[in-house]
């Protein structure tokens, strides 16, 4: 039985749906070792009626499941159980976004199309653009890992060079230009925008950026939805771009942030509405071990209270854009950042990264005055025929030289 229980689980009992059907029938106790996104979980589950279980969990050491990933499990249920009880959890944390479809139901094939169909209806339909994404990542990550295994991908990593201060970079800029240090990204397609810029590339476009004036850039590397790669991340590494880069994923795997590091990333995004707080705290202690910085996003008040709770954060980025509906609203940044929640981030010396939607001189002014030391910006400045004056107009002022 493999089943996914958090720490604040121990003694708890839990409803009947959330158990393997398997343990329905049975009467007794069974222990249970797995991992929930890289931690060592071992769970008692014991029952005394077929309708009720306690489980009683223990977390354990979390340096020896630092390295590697998961523990093997004494019995196994079927995936989608465990995948079921993720979504529980998730929802408890008030996270919409489901991270795998509810039903494993087969695949139907019809035409070009490929359904998951139940009784004749479509199964699984993802309900926002993100839902999407998040989905597709699933399949691909296990498509990918595959073909990078993870022993091999410590062995690059093990030999990659050193990161570069992304952080360090940031509060930099800001110190030398008084204004927030710029997050540039090399962005050619977006799900909201399409195509952003025809001609498109991206060691040009970085070079551009990093004479403009960039502190860091962001590096689409998502194919399907973004029509970035993982090879730019590593064109604009090897190009002697100097700015240190994030590769500007949806993460949803720690396998993940190896193979960003071995591909030349020196920070990783960490997305709140996708990822639990468990997920969050295990996936910012890896990167930190590998060197990376992590830019950890919230779109709503309840996000940044569950961020805020999280030990370690540096980086808390704030989207304008919502990532389920794609509007777009810069005062999104100025409300998260009032109230107990600003005072708390002054408190903790964190920086804060207006994201999305940043066109002129006095949006960049509005996002400072609301307290953000760095901003994310991709459409306004890869659209420019020249993204370094693009820079230039987008803060009012040439940032290079101040
Ligand atoms: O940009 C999108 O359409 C989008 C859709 C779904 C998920 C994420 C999306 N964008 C990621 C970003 O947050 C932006 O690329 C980034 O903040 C820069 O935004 P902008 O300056 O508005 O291009």
């Amino acid at each position: 039985m493999d089943a996914l229980v958090p720490v604040q689980s121990a003694g708890q009992r839990l409803p009947l749906r959330l158990l393997s059907p398997s343990l329905h029938r049975c009467i007794g106790s069974v222990s249970i070792r797995r991992s929930v996104s890289g931690f060592a979980m071992d769970t008692r589950i014991s029952s005394r009626s077929p309708s009720q279980f306690t489980i009683r969990s223990q977390q354990s050491d979390l340096k020896e499941s630092l390295g590697g990933v998961a523990s093997s499990s004494d019995v196994r249920i079927k995936e989608w159980e465990v995948d079921m009880y993720q979504n529980e959890l998730a929802i408890s944390q008030g996270i919409r976004i489901r991270r795998k479809p509810p039903s494993k139901a087969p695949l139907g094939y019809s035409g070009p199309f490929e359904l998951r169909l139940l009784n004749g209806q479509v199964a699984d339909s993802p309900s926002n653009i993100l839902e999407e994404i998040t989905w597709y990542k699933d399949h691909e990550v296990s498509r990918m890992k595959e073909l990078n295994p993870l022993e091999a991908l410590k062995k690059a990593v093990e030999n990659a060079p050193p990161t570069r201060d992304f952080v360090g970079a940031l509060r930099s800029a800001h110190q030398r230009t008084g204004f927030p240090g710029l997050i540039a990204e090399v962005k050619k397609a977006s799900p909201s925008r399409g195509i952003l810029k025809e001609n498109f590339d991206p060691v040009e476009i970085a070079q551009a950026y990093e004479r403009g004036g960039a502190a860091c850039l962001s590096v689409l590397t998502d194919q399907k939805y973004f029509k970035g790669g993982f090879e730019n991340l590593e064109a604009i590494r090897s190009a002697g771009v100097k700015c240190p880069l994030l590769c500007k994923e949806f993460v949803v795997d720690p396998w993940q942030i190896y193979y960003a590091r071995a591909k030349g990333a020196d920070a990783v995004l960490l997305i709140a509405a996708i990822l639990t707080d468990l997920e969050i705290t295990y996936m910012l202690k890896l990167s930190k071990k590998l060197g990376l910085a992590a830019l950890v996003e919230v779109h709503d008040e309840r996000e940044m209270g569950r961020v805020l709770g999280i030990e370690g954060i540096e980086l808390v980025g704030i989207n304008n854009r919502s990532l389920e509906t794609f509007k777009v609203d810069i005062s999104n940044t100025k409300k998260l950042l009032e109230g107990e929640h600003g005072r708390q981030i002054r408190e903790k010396d964190m920086i804060v990264v207006g994201e999305s939607g940043l066109f002129t001189p006095d949006d960049i002014a509005y996002v400072q005055d609301a307290g953000v030391k760095a901003v994310l910006v991709g459409e306004s400045i890869v659209k420019q025929n020249d993204p370094e004056k693009g820079i230039a107009g987008l803060f009012g002022r040439n940032i290079s030289q101040t």
